[in-house]
């Protein structure tokens, strides 16, 4: 009980660490980890690719440094909250009497980058002695896109010192008893459309006005939202199997002292939409649809698309962005199984993960990486007011890495000859 009870305050100090965008503390969650790390044992260091923005990696070196190693990333940084909109202050890190400890983070994902120190904390303490070398990295700025920290991280010389080998990273809760685990994920298109059109008085019916073009856009725009979302509900396609689209900002209108001008229709109007495409959809009939019905020319349209074919994704020879492999091909996935089930879990299929994260700047360079953060029986709160993770799911996480850390440091790929037998 009362080592218990130090491992959920370890983690209620790191959640109580304000790291929300747009300012985050960076310093102070650089200064918790490596005070951690000092008490693990670990060797750290902190690398600013961008200053103020540091990356911390920390390393347990095997006895044959030689193999490729095991990358467990994390993101220090968490989204904005609505403070007034939470039931506990959402940097207390609350604990109630459910054993729910309310934060911002508490689910994406301090939970996972303290879960696996805790699980590392306890292998050393147990005597175990991994074969491959184990890094943890925490890295900035992944909720405004990763370019300061992951990417950066990703494409330095630093990292190809590293030798990694597999990167495990975040995924999502579960509300059932499974845990999930991802292997793709959708990419981002973060599209403004803008109208433009003939103004005129606020009483006047005539065609090609700039809002009238815009709304026919977005009329467009929902029957194939609601195309993809009938093949969701139908139980067709998976949540990260098809393209989603919503509208969240709109921007119209002439301004007055008062609010806005009533009788006056405006000659320019826009609207943003953060859409997600599933590495197996066509990008191009997509931009097409983009080009000539949510856009047109014709229709005075034009439009803008951020975070799209960014560096990668890396496409293979059939044209596909890279995906990390679930198959016999990839010796991780199976052991990642394994090993949750042997801590007593269960694996659900693998899925795409309907939103983004740092692992597509891993797999970007052809490593294999696996989206996993283990909550069973949560309801999914990332990104939502009252995010909570319970003290119970908390403890399970850590059983469950200490048995994928375990396997994963210890495995020897027997088909090739990347460690002699008689070494071992
Ligand atoms: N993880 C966040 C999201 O999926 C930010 C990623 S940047 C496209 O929205
Ligand atoms: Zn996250
Ligand atoms: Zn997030």
């Amino acid at each position: 009980q009362p080592q218990e009870d130090s491992i959920l305050s370890r983690f209620q100090h790191y959640l109580q660490i304000n790291t929300a965008q747009p300012a985050p503390l960076y310093q102070e969650a650089t200064d918790f980890l490596i005070s951690q790390a000092n008490s693990i044992g670990l060797h750290s260091q902190s690398v600013e690719f961008v200053k103020g923005k540091p990356v911390v990696l920390l390393k347990w070196t095997g006895s044959h440094p030689n193999l490729p190693s095991i990358l467990l990333n994390s993101h220090t940084d968490v989204v904005p909250v609505e403070q007034h909109k939470w039931d506990h202050p959402p940097f207390d890190a609350h604990l109630d009497s459910l054993g729910n400890i309310y934060a911002r983070g508490s689910q994406d994902m301090k939970c996972v980058g303290m879960q696996y120190l805790e699980a590392i904390r306890r292998l050393k303490s147990s005597g175990f002695q991994p074969l491959r070398s184990i890094y943890l990295s925490f890295v900035p700025d992944e909720e405004i896109g990763g370019h300061d920290g992951a990417e950066k991280f990703a494409h330095s010389d630093f990292f190809k010192e590293l030798n990694v080998g597999i990167v495990l990273d975040e995924g999502l809760a579960s509300p059932t008893d499974n845990y999930r685990a991802f292997y793709a994920e959708r990419s981002p298109w973060w599209l403004v459309i803008k109208a433009a059109g003939a103004p005129g008085h606020g009483a006047k019916l005539y065609d090609n006005s700039a809002m009238e073009n815009l709304l026919k856009s977005i009329e467009s725009v929902r029957r194939f939202r609601a195309s993809q979302f009938d093949l969701v509900k139908a139980g067709f396609k998976a949540e990260g199997e098809v393209v989603s689209v919503n509208m969240v900002f709109l921007k119209a209108g002439t301004p007055s002292p008062t609010g806005f001008v009533m009788n006056l229709q405006p000659s320019e109007a826009e609207a943003g939409f953060d859409i997600r495409v599933p590495p197996t959809s066509d990008p191009e009939s997509l931009e097409r649809r983009i080009a000539e019905e949510w856009a047109p020319a014709s229709r005075n349209m034009s439009f803008h698309l951020g975070q799209f074919k960014q560096k990668g994704p890396v496409y293979d020879k059939h044209g596909r962005p890279i995906i990390t492999k679930t198959d016999s091909s990839n010796p991780w996935w199976n052991l990642l199984e394994e090993a949750v089930r042997k801590a007593n879990g269960k694996l659900g299929k693998p899925e795409i993960f309907p939103a983004s994260t740092d692992a597509r700047y891993f797999r970007d360079l052809g490593l294999p990486a696996i989206g996993f953060s283990p909550m069973a029986n949560t309801p999914v709160l990332l990104h939502n007011h009252n995010e909570f993770l319970n003290q119970d799911e908390y403890l399970k996480g850590i059983d469950i890495y200490e048995s994928i850390i375990r396997d994963y440091a210890s495995y020897v790929d027997q088909t090739t000859d990347e460690a002699p037998k008689d070494e071992l």
